[in-house]
């Protein structure tokens, strides 16, 4: 949901907007269960699910109501609930705060809306809600909560403790999963969300890339770029951005006649060279071996399409259960092959067509077609475009970042390393939607600095500001 509301308030729809929306349903929902002239109680809390009651306060002239606020106005923890909380004290609206529990009294009213918690609860409740959940419960009041019961967890549908025990619950944009389970009837109200902050590719998709402050080396993922050959600079370029993408190691295996060619463009990579100028059949073995240790294998990245090296490929994937991305030429074995690995793809068009996959110029209809193909195939697709359309046969999601700039060579390479060191830390879905994202957020950057002059190499001192969210 947090992914969602920045994604929203990137396409210009802010929070607050969407709290004004949120108090908006919960008022309308108060209508529904009482006459106009009834007195109503509603119960705040200090963060946003209180926010959207005290707007709801405001469209319920029709009514007798009292806002509790639980807590001094300063404890307020977000702007957008407190400027509801200042527009209520400026129009002298009937309020109280409560700094304790002994200073909590409900009244007898004839509906309560409970928004002292909503999906920010921590534990067992606290003071003065503690008290307050239990003055709700044992009155004879209608109960309405806000998002969720407060107590509740809304993903689980548990309790640490107390919770309020609500008539009816009226919660946003889409069904939560924990309450599913409450003997209460469920209303979900549209809150103006567009369909695109799910869809499109935003800054919210970040948060996914949010570290633990207590994590270790070796956490944010070990990548291996199998390529080379034909191509130096590729492996190279997909190495070094698994490492701008986050990766706390990346590891070339490469033919030995280019290794330290590979080596030679980045002493933070540790290249290991195999027999010969390209990939064959007899170093599978090795590989295999070598793969299983790592966290995400890259495949292709200036691998060339001589048939022993595809071969290579094939035989790899065949035998491997990992997760791996696959680019360039050694894409067009992954429709043959059957693998126990999880795939993501990261074709053009050019090579979607090559893997038995429908394009078309209206990226609506190739969304559809790429979900069924990425369906077909069993592994997720990235398909690269002006929108690249990601999907793993179920969701798909958009990707807007970028620019025609990015046409020159590399930028593939940097994309499919990229999406290598994701794919080590998230589920490929968001793996390879954040790494589209970045990408084309660091070419944008790039071709601020050079228009169309941009190169690959470019992309890769951006990525990281890219992906931390640094504005272009
Ligand atoms: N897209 C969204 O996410 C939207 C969310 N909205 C509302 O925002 C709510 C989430 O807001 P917040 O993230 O501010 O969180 P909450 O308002 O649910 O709770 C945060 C506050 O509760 C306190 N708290 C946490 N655990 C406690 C406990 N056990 N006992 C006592 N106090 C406790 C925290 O210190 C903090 O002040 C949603 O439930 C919903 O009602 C809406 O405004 C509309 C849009
Ligand atoms: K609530």
């Amino acid at each position: 949901m947090a992914a969602v509301d920045l994604n929203a308030e990137a396409l210009g729809v802010p929070r607050k907007q969407l709290m004004e929306s949120s108090g908006n349903a919960v008022a309308r929902a108060c209508r529904d269960l009482a006459d106009p002239g009834a007195s109503v109680a509603v119960v705040a809390g200090r963060g946003n699910n209180g926010g959207d009651a005290l707007v709801a306060a405001r469209f319920l002239k029709a009514y007798d109501v009292t806002v509790h606020l639980l807590g001094r106005p300063e404890t307020i923890s977000t702007d957008i609930a407190r400027e509801n909380w200042d527009a209520l004290v400026a129009a002298e609206a009937d309020r109280r705060t409560v700094t304790d529990s002994a200073g909590f009294d409900l009244g007898d009213p004839d509906l309560v809306v409970d928004a002292m918690l909503g999906t920010g609860v921590t534990g067992a409740l606290r003071e003065p809600e503690a008290t307050a959940a239990r003055a709700i419960n044992d009155s004879s009041a209608t109960v309405l909560a806000v998002d969720v019961p407060s107590g509740v967890d809304a993903d689980t549908g548990d309790a640490a403790g107390l919770a309020v025990d609500a008539d009816r619950v009226v919660t946003f944009h889409d069904d939560k999963p924990g309450l599913g389970d409450l003997d209460c009837e469920v209303v979900v109200s549209d809150i103006g969300i567009p369909e695109a902050a799910e869809l499109f590719t935003g800054p919210g998709d970040l948060l996914a890339l949010d570290r633990d402050a207590q994590s270790h080396k070796g956490d944010h993922g070990d990548v291996l770029v199998v390529g080379g050959g034909p191509y130096t600079g590729a492996p190279a370029l997909a190495a070094q951005s698994a490492l701008r993408a986050g990766a706390d190691l990346a590891r070339v295996a490469c033919p030995e006649a280019v290794a330290r060619e590979v080596q030679g463009y980045s002493e933070n990579l540790i290249v290991r060279g195999f027999s010969g100028d390209r990939l064959a059949l007899q170093h599978v073995p090795d590989l295999l071996d070598f793969a299983a240790d790592r966290d995400a294998v890259v495949f292709g990245p200036g691998l060339g399409d001589a048939d022993e090296s595809l071969a290579a490929v094939r035989e790899f994937l065949a035998a491997y259960g990992g997760t791996a991305v696959v680019d360039a030429d050694a894409l067009q074995v992954v429709p043959e092959v059957d693998t126990e690995a999880t795939l993501i793809c990261t074709p053009h068009q050019g090579e979607l067509r090559k893997m038995g996959g429908e394009t078309d110029a209206d990226w609506e209809t190739r969304r559809d077609l790429v979900r069924e193909f990425a369906a077909d195939l069993g592994h997720t697709l990235l398909v690269k475009g002006a929108y690249d359309v990601v999907s793993d046969g179920d969701a798909v999601r958009v990707n807007r970042t970028g620019n025609p700039g990015m046409t020159v060579g590399g930028t593939g390479d940097v994309l499919a390393g990229a999406a290598g060191a994701l794919a080590a830390v998230l589920p490929p879905l968001d793996a390879a939607a954040v790494a589209a994202y970045g990408n084309g957020r660091a070419g944008d950057l790039a071709a601020e600095a050079f228009g169309g002059g941009l190169v690959a190499t470019d992309l890769l001192e951006r990525l990281p500001a890219a992906l931390r969210g640094d504005e272009a």
